[in-house]
């Protein structure tokens, strides 16, 4: 389990020319935490990896290690190692050259890096690659080797920009599973960069949801699947129905104009709101049960579900069940008021994004 604040991202700004890419960003790390940092494409993710392991200079703001200021302080000189997309091994070198490259630049004696050598490969499952070359590796296991070679060095912290975005799919599954082991072997910090919502859920203790700069929420996987803060979030976390609607009182929302009892408070009389359905949690009942009929226009099966459109009230709804209802079906929706999520409308970027403290 994740221990003691380890890193704090106090007030981060960073541009590139006229482009802000991180605003006045708070984020803390804890010790032994598995932190994922996910959103689309561009949304700074690798950027806020890069300050905090040095290679990029934030604008203002501080990055402290451990009660330290080390916003100035080189890669080199901070307790963290990084790990790229791209394995970047040195192809003239063997597999074990590779792993004790950074030792023998500290000096550290030859049993000293065979032990260590030993170590790694085992820790990634490569046992006997020792005299291999990085050519006859898959790249799997050469992205394992960029994994060894980085922990020999005893990190208290593991940068991972994307390190399984260029495996397939399979591969990629398999080596999520080693990554969590890894992790708790080590019991040291992992930062993960990954636009993956499923490898954001699958692996990490807290994710970091970003999007142009801002982090929208921070939590734990099943905050951020079961009660997203925004529209943005739902939608980025797995498939949503998202629905303009209009809260009538505390318990009740009218959405496309029929009334649903709800849980959610602290919304005003007859405030416009967004409503987050995710496409599991709707129930297809009989007509005569419901006060909101529709009738199934797309029907596809997916294995563990069938997966539906319902045209009702006007709304295209994405439906997942088990049962089947072929197209044509005329059917009632049917939400358990718990499952009903309420969200304030996006207003300006300030006032989504979320800081720490609020997780
Ligand atoms: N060295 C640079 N010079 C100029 N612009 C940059 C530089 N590095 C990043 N950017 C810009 O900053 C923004 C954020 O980039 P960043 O790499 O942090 O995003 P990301 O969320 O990691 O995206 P991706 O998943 O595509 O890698 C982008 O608009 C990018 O073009």
């Amino acid at each position: 389990m994740a221990g003691g604040k380890l890193i704090d991202l106090m007030g981060i700004t960073k541009k590139f020319g006229d482009n802000v890419v991180l605003d006045n960003l708070d984020l803390y790390i804890k010790e032994n935490e598995f932190l994922t940092l996910l959103g689309p494409s561009g949304c700074g993710k690798t950027t806020t990896l890069r300050i905090i392991g040095g290679f990029e200079n934030p604008d203002s703001g501080k990055v402290i290690f451990d009660g330290k200021d080390v916003t100035k302080l080189p890669p080199n000189e901070r307790p963290l190692n990084t790990v790229f997309q791209k394995y970047a091994l040195f192809p003239h070198m063997s597999i074990a050259e590779n792993i004790a490259f950074g030792l023998k630049i500290k000096k550290k004696s030859k049993t000293y890096i065979q032990d260590k050598i030993k170590y790694a490969l085992k820790l990634v499952n490569l046992e006997g690659f020792e005299n291999r070359s990085p050519d006859s590796l898959s790249g799997g296991q050469q992205q394992r080797i960029a994994i060894a070679r980085a922990i020999v060095n005893e990190p208290k912290v593991l940068l991972l920009d994307e390190p399984l975005g260029a495996l397939d799919l399979k591969l990629r599954q398999d080596m999520q599973y080693e990554l969590i082991r890894l992790k708790n072997e080590l019991g040291i910090t992992f930062i993960y960069v990954t636009h993956d919502q499923e490898e954001a859920l699958t692996m990490s203790d807290t994710i970091v949801v970003m999007n142009q700069g801002y982090i929208q929420q921070v939590g734990t996987p099943e905050m951020i699947y079961n009660e997203p803060k925004n529209a943005f979030v739902a939608d980025f976390i797995g498939e949503s129905n998202i629905i303009p609607s209009t809260m009538l009182e505390d318990g009740l929302v009218s959405i496309l104009g029929t009334k649903f009892a709800c849980v959610d408070k602290d919304f005003g009389k007859n405030q416009p709101v967004d409503v987050v359905i995710r496409p599991e949690d709707i129930d297809l009942i009989k007509e005569e049960e419901s006060a909101l009929n529709g009738v199934v226009t797309s029907l596809i099966f997916k294995g563990v579900h069938y997966e539906m459109e319902v045209l009702a009230g006007g709304h295209e709804w994405l439906v997942h069940s088990t049962d089947l209802f072929p197209v044509g079906s005329k059917v009632g929706i049917k939400v358990d008021p718990f499952d009903i999520h309420i969200m304030n409308k996006p207003q300006s970027e300030d006032e989504e994004a979320a800081t720490p403290d609020e997780y």
